[in-house]
């Protein structure tokens, strides 16, 4: 998988206004109720990670989480940080599904 365009990641980022993208990689950080929402939250990403086979560098501090997704293997963003990032948003912001 090859990593995509500063162009190409800009443009896809319209549909995602929490994420930004730099140092090669799209950064987005979300803020819950206490850190019983947030660490739930995080085991549901996990199995999506699972599932997609493409995982997160994240942190956790109390309610806050902070994520970075990058392609280790093509040192940029690719397709695979925007599937992991769609998911991640329908866990995290599901109002924003509708
Ligand atoms: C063997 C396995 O497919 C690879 O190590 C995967 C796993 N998860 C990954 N996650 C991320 N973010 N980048 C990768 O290059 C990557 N590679």
């Amino acid at each position: 998988m090859s990593k995509l365009s500063a162009e190409d990641i800009e443009k896809r980022l319209l549909s995602l206004p929490e994420w930004d993208y730099y140092d090669d990689a799209i950064h987005a950080e979300f803020e819950f109720e206490n850190f019983k929402d947030c660490f739930s939250a995080m085991s549901r990403i996990a199995f999506e990670c699972e599932a997609l086979n493409h995982h997160p560098d994240w942190t956790n501090v109390y309610n806050v989480l902070n994520i970075s997704l990058t392609t280790h293997s093509a040192n940029g963003v690719t397709n695979k940080d925007f599937k992991l990032a769609q998911a991640i948003e329908a866990i995290v912001e599901p109002d924003d599904e509708d």
